[in-house]
């Protein structure tokens, strides 16, 4: 069998164009133009690529884009004002602070201190607390954009195996919180997991959130299941330069699999899209006014 490739950029661009869609009706009925703020501590350069590409996606979909960038040695105090004065400003509806932090900074407490009503990332306790009991809350971008394919692919999850591969808070567990949600018989696989390969075979859908380039080979792959792949792992190529590959070894993988999201192309535009949902949403919930349709759990 040859996996059917889920194109992660195309449902990207729908996902956008909804967006834009429902800023343009902000704008024009109600006169709001959803904001969105982003925090980035230090000068790591992939994030410095990844928060550029961001703001020039919000900005492309017609939203306000907020870029501040703290040095490296930035203290708790000065990092906690800023999000006061951001949680304060009705301009921003959605609040974003980059992750790793450096180690001096508290990142539990930083995100802590967003306005869950502001968390578009959806990693504050609150909202984990609410996605945890099934109660409307900001979804994480990464989990939310993974759930979004997966119902297009499948229609209905009810029933289906998934196996989570990684139980960080920002991926792993609220991936398994939504597949939980739609009915999934889910189980959460991590570096402790005993035979992780007889546990992936079990799986209707494979979730791989671990950060170890191409680790999940074809092998341990169903035949016909839907793999996922969250990881991006920088490598050296044979003939020199780097190039982006997922946790799943993607060849052996789409050769078994039913359906399969590329590296690059596949969760991580997704990531982006949802953000752009996210703070849609979070304006709209802040002004009392009717959500976007499928652009939430
Ligand atoms: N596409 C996107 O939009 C995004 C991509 N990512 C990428 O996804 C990947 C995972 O990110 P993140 O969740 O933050 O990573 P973390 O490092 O926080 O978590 C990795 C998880 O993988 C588990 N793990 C490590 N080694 C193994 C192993 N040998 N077998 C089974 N499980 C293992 C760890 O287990 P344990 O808990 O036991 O240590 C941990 O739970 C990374 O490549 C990251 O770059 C992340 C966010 C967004
Ligand atoms: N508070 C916070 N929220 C996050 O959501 C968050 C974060 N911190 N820290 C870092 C991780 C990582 N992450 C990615 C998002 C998109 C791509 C993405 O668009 N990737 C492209 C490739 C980009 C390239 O070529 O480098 C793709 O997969 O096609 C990748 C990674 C979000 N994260």
């Amino acid at each position: 069998m040859t996996a059917t490739v889920i194109d992660g950029k195309a449902f990207a661009a729908d996902v956008r164009a909804k967006v834009a869609e429902h800023v343009t009706r902000l704008k024009e009925v109600h006169g709001i133009t959803p904001g969105l703020a982003v925090v980035l501590v230090g000068e790591d350069p992939a994030s410095q690529v990844y928060v550029r590409s961001k703001g020039k996606m919000t900005v492309e979909v017609g939203m306000n884009s907020y870029e501040h960038k703290l040095d490296a040695d930035t203290s708790e105090e000065v990092l906690l004002a800023l999000i006061a004065q951001l949680n304060a400003d009705p301009a921003v509806h959605g609040i974003l602070v980059q992750l790793p932090l450096p180690a001096h900074l508290d990142s539990d407490l930083v995100i802590n201190s967003i306005d869950p009503a502001k968390d578009v990332d959806g990693f504050h306790i609150s909202n984990v607390g609410l996605l945890g009991t099934g109660q409307k809350s900001m979804v994480p971008c990464t989990p939310l954009g993974c759930l979004m394919m997966l119902r297009a692919h499948h229609g209905s999850l009810s029933g289906l195996n998934a196996v989570v591969v990684g139980r960080s808070n920002i991926v792993g567990k609220p991936m398994a919180q939504l597949l939980l949600g739609d009915s999934c018989t889910v189980t959460i696989a991590h570096s402790r997991t005993k035979d992780l390969p007889a546990v992936v075979q079990q799986a209707d859908i494979v979730v791989a959130a671990v950060g170890r380039a191409q680790m999940i080979p074809g092998e341990w792959i169903k035949p016909g299941a839907t793999v996922i792949d969250v990881g991006i792992n920088r490598i050296d190529k044979p003939e020199g330069g780097t190039r982006l590959v997922g946790d799943a070894d993607y060849d052996s993988c789409a050769a078994v699999a039913g359906a399969i999201t590329p590296v690059p192309g596949g969760v991580g535009p997704m990531t982006i899209a949802c953000l752009l949902a996210n703070t849609v949403t979070a304006c709209s919930r802040a002004n009392g006014l009717k959500e976007p349709e499928g652009l939430t759990a």
